[in-house]
């Protein structure tokens, strides 16, 4: 397909996403299947622009000066298919399958400087959302934003139960595999740059043996951090997929008890098959929405994970859609599902056991603050600083993005992985 033609595919594909709400890949996909002609070449390019117009939506509409499909995916275009602004001006002729012509203001635009624009602009974060994200990172804000409206890099998490970390980096060599900084366990296959292709890694015997998983480099510090360990009793109580269960798994070594729950069945359902690629041998999954089953195993752990259901406002770079869709009501529901998941979490962690709270979001009243409102009502539990929970054999681990030392908030800006707070609260013996 020509340029124009791409960069037309992706109007439409962002007129599903944007006019009739359906989700980026379902989109995606269903572009693909309606023009079987394209190839993974055309596929994947198209879906960097619309994945790339959904991450920097504020700053290509405020410059093209309009927020339409046409407006973002020719925005985007330039730095999506490596093109010259020239070269898109050219691509979109009104020739058979390619964009009308580009009008004065959308010329202007691919070249207009953000210097003038506002700040949640200039960072592409929703202006309602602003005055939170800019009262959390200061003069940092706009530097964090930005760095959340890049692409993120796919990170994987070694399965020590079945590789080694230059195993995986010898299986992955040709995708340009890197251990990841922080993590001891993990390994950072770079983004694709403009129209290159993004890498399969499920394809991959390695993957397929298990010998990794993808997890962010943020989701392997909350479980590095958890203090999971050989012998020990341990409940993920919000398991979802399971991807911090096999990572807490891998780090008892198969032995103790691993606990996984989640209220929702179709949430857990994917764990089943990833238990089993992974080895996993130490885990009993509770019945999904059983809570006197969980409540009737008493406090008897170690260790509690709550991995809160949450805004999610730390992965916009990976589902920049969701970016514009969070409401105000979210946030407000997702604070209320924390207080019952914190309630509960605590109510099972033995005298010197540990509840560890993480969230993938970074809007205080989800974090710190929730925090400091539930050790006011828990007076048993007490926060234990980040630093001193990391093995230091693994190199040191960064300070937290807030300045705080009672717990840790990871950044994209800071520490190249996706938004988490994670706190680690120890019962009194
Ligand atoms: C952040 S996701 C979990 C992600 C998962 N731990 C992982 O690492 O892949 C939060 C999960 O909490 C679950 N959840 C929400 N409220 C809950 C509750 N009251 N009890 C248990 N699980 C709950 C949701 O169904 C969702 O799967």
């Amino acid at each position: 397909m020509k340029p124009g033609a791409r960069i037309a595919a992706a109007i439409e594909v962002l007129e599903q996403i944007l006019n009739r709400y359906q989700p980026v890949s379902m989109a995606l996909t269903d572009w693909g299947k309606a023009h079987r002609f394209a190839g993974s070449g055309d596929r994947n390019a198209i879906g960097g622009m619309v994945y790339d117009a959904l991450r920097r939506r504020a700053s290509i509409a405020w410059a093209l000066g309009s927020d339409t499909p046409r407006a973002l995916a020719i925005g985007a275009a330039s730095s999506a298919l490596d093109l010259t602004p020239e070269a898109v001006i050219a691509a979109c002729d009104g020739s058979d399958h390619s964009p009308e012509p580009l009008t004065e203001a959308e010329r202007l635009g691919l070249t207009r400087p953000l210097d003038e624009a506002p700040d949640y602009v200039k960072a592409d974060i929703p202006e309602w959302l602003w005055p939170a994200f800019s009262a959390q990172f200061g003069d940092r804000a706009v530097a964090e934003g930005q760095a959340m409206a890049r692409r993120a890099p796919a990170d994987l998490r070694v399965n020590t139960l079945k590789s080694t970390r230059e195993k995986v980096l010898k299986a992955l060599a040709s995708f340009g595999a890197e251990p990841c900084p922080i993590s001891p366990i993990g390994v950072r296959v770079p983004p694709p740059v403009g129209a290159q292709r993004t890498p399969n890694l499920q394809a991959e015997a390695a993957f397929q043996a298990g010998w990794f998983e993808i997890q962010d480099e943020g989701s392997q510090i909350a479980a590095l951090l958890s203090g999971a360990g050989p012998r020990k009793q341990v409940l993920d109580l919000c398991a979802g997929a399971g991807g911090k269960t096999m990572a807490l798994a891998a780090l008892m070594q198969n032995t103790g008890q691993l606990y996984a729950y989640d209220h929702d069945r179709n949430q857990l359902k994917p764990i089943f098959e990833r238990v089993k690629r992974a080895g996993v041998r130490n885990l009993q999954v509770l019945r999904a929405g059983d809570e006197a089953a969980v409540d009737g195993l008493g406090p008897r752990f170690d260790v509690v994970l709550a991995d809160a259901p949450c805004t999610g406002t730390g992965t916009w770079r990976r589902r920049p859609d969701a970016k514009w869709r969070v409401k105000p009501e979210a946030l407000k529901a997702r604070t209320d599902e924390q207080r019952t998941v914190l309630k509960r979490a605590a109510a099972l962690v033995k005298p010197g056991g540990r509840l560890v709270y993480v969230t993938c979001t970074l809007l205080p009243e989800e974090n710190t603050e929730q925090i400091a409102r539930f050790l006011e009502e828990n007076p048993a539990l007490t926060p234990v600083p980040a630093a001193g929970l990391w093995d230091a054999a693994s190199g040191e681990l960064p300070p937290s993005a807030d300045g705080r030392s009672d717990s840790i908030l990871l950044t994209p800006g800071r520490h190249g992985t996706d938004g988490f707070f994670i706190a680690v609260l120890s019962r009194k013996a």
